[in-house]
């Protein structure tokens, strides 16, 4: 249904006595009301307020607009405008179209109709975790796994810090193998478990909450050879020995969250801990590194 917008420009002070004036108005009809900054330089905002234009008493609902500025705006004239109808739900879902990353194919409940026949599909609704497909990182993750489970199956990983489940779904989907997924935050382990039953991949990924390896999980599952880790390069950095100790000779670590600015030290701390740097992957302003026990594997 197309919105009307009745508005006016002013300074910040009359901007502010007017907007005033429109709440007492009409605070008692629900009608959304917006003073936003619209000039910076100049310091000019504008006062709007939005009606269905189907609204029966719309042409009284202007006038009520246009009395109350001749009282309380100085005489400030409102404009009208009638906003073109907009199908709110697609627009939200626009900014979440399927993602791609080597086979996978990252998509919502909306887009099932995107999935191809090689696809190997993973459905995540956008909610309380992160990891939809469209962060650099995830994707970038996303890739670097298929590229490794290409080269060489892994046999038994971790997930560090699974968010919504996505990359312990795609390890689970690609090499069907064993899967350990930690977060610290127990919504995003209760998501990431959901998410893996909608995606078939429940009896190969256990989920568990804790921070960093302070659980008993990790000495239950170790050694991993594959660890994938997409969180932050500073507990990344603090978490190098960890990752390290839990990994099995010949394994490999797959990193993000770490900014392009920040790789040189990740890969530094890395190195001290034993990882030795394979391969970059940059997307925009993130990076996703591939380490390994050795210096030589490619
Ligand atoms: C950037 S998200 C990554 C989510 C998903 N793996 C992906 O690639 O899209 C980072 C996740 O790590 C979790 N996290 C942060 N610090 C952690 C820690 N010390 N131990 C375990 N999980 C952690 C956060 O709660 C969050 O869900």
């Amino acid at each position: 249904m197309a919105q009307i917008r009745l508005h006016l420009s002013a300074g910040k002070a009359e901007a502010a006595r007017v907007f005033s004036s429109l709440e007492d108005e009409f605070e008692d009809d629900g009608f959304p009301l917006a003073n936003i900054e619209i000039d910076e330089a100049q310091k000019i905002y504008e006062v709007s307020v939005y009606l269905d234009e189907d609204t029966a008493d719309a042409g009284e609902v202007e006038q009520r607009f246009a009395r109350r500025l001749e009282t309380d705006g100085c005489g400030l004239r409102p404009q009208r405008e009638v906003l073109p109808d907009i199908d709110w739900v697609a627009k939200s879902l626009e900014g979440l179209k399927p993602v791609r990353a080597g086979r996978f194919l990252i998509h919502g409940r909306h887009d099932r109709s995107a999935v191809r026949p090689n696809d190997i599909a993973i459905e995540i609704e956008a909610g309380q975790a992160f990891g939809t497909g469209h962060h650099g990182t995830t994707s970038g993750c996303l890739t670097m796994i298929e590229h490794l489970c290409a080269a060489r199956a892994p046999a038994n990983a971790l997930d560090l810090g699974t968010g919504t489940g996505v990359l312990a779904i795609a390890l689970a989907r690609r090499a069907r193998i064993p899967v350990l997924a930690t977060d610290i935050d127990p919504v995003a382990t209760r998501v990431a478990r959901a998410n893996a039953r909608i995606n078939g991949a429940s009896r190969h990924i256990r989920f568990e909450t804790a921070a960093g390896f302070h659980h008993r999980c990790f000495a239950e599952r170790d050694p991993f050879d594959l660890i994938v880790a997409n969180i932050l390069a500073r507990p990344l950095m603090r978490m190098a020995p960890d990752i390290r100790a839990n990994l099995a000779a010949g394994g490999d670590v797959v990193l993000s969250g770490i900014l392009a600015t920040q790789r040189r030290a990740v890969l530094s701390a890395f190195r001290l801990a034993g990882l030795f740097h394979q391969r970059t992957l940059w997307r925009g302003e993130w990076v996703t590194l591939h380490l390994a026990r050795s210096r030589t594997r490619s």
